[in-house]
């Protein structure tokens, strides 16, 4: 946790959920219409598909919709691109830009990242951009240094703590039930602050910085209880809604 920061915990809902599954999602608004501490933000990214049908089932709720990719481009000749615009227009107030399945899959570089980050500016809306080393560059002792090329390459250097979200997913961490030494976490997410620092100043210390890779009931508190840790990028586990819930509730019982 950093003081003064509004903590974030986020679901990605990845390439899963048909309208069926936005029965989940009432639940999770449930769960934050009563009970759950207001200081605490939602967020769900669902596929673009249950957009607007998402956005309806949380209306009045606290939980907020987001997407999960956009196109750099406000519209064109782009067959199957969807733009921020048409993001924002569906009702999303956050896009995810950057995650290392698109990294991976469709093969997007830090300067593509960060001109994705710029649209969902453009666009009115808020980036989350994820960052974060593979199992090899580890191993190797490259991480931190891999962290620092990611954070140089794909952070907009407007970016402050109102238009940008930083989330540390360890690619060898996501979906695999593995996750880094709680020094390791605290170590990552430092370094991560102090290039945000040498790149944007001050506002550095204003980004939440989420940290995302098979975070689960179970190890929630533990990683979110660590400094610099402002709230979580959860896959899997966000897809039920009582995981999902048990989640945000490790947070709010931080003392
Ligand atoms: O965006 C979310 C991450 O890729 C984490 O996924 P996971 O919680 O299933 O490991």
């Amino acid at each position: 946790m950093t003081p003064g920061i509004r903590p974030l915990v986020a679901g990605n809902w990845k390439m899963n959920g048909l309208g069926a599954s936005l029965d989940e999602l009432s639940r999770i608004a449930q769960g934050f219409m009563h009970g759950l501490d207001a200081e605490t933000e939602a967020l769900i990214c669902v596929p673009d598909t249950l957009l607007s049908r998402a956005v309806e089932r949380t209306k009045g709720t606290p939980v907020r919709i987001g997407a999960q990719n956009c196109h750099t481009a406000e519209s064109g000749a782009h067959t199957g691109d969807v733009s921020a615009e048409m993001l924002r227009d569906a009702g999303a107030k956050y896009v995810i830009v950057g995650h290392s399945e698109r990294r991976t899959d469709h093969k997007e570089t830090d300067e593509l990242v960060r001109a994705k980050a710029e649209a969902a500016w453009r666009a009115g809306l808020e980036a989350i951009l994820c960052i974060g080393e593979t199992r090899d560059q580890r191993d190797a002792g490259q991480a931190l240094q891999v962290l620092s090329r990611q954070v140089a390459g794909s952070v907009p250097r407007t970016a402050t703590g109102h238009n940008l979200v930083l989330a540390y997913e360890p690619v060898w961490a996501i979906g695999t039930g593995l996750t880094p030494t709680v020094g390791d976490v605290a170590a990552a997410h430092a370094h991560i602050r102090g290039e945000l620092s040498k790149l944007i100043g001050d506002q550095a210390a204003r980004i939440r910085i989420l940290y995302g890779g098979s975070v689960k009931p179970s190890n929630a508190r533990e990683l979110l209880s660590i400094e610099n840790v402002d709230g979580a990028l959860v896959g899997g586990a966000s897809l039920k809604a009582s995981d999902f819930l048990a989640i945000a509730e490790a947070y709010q019982q931080l003392p």
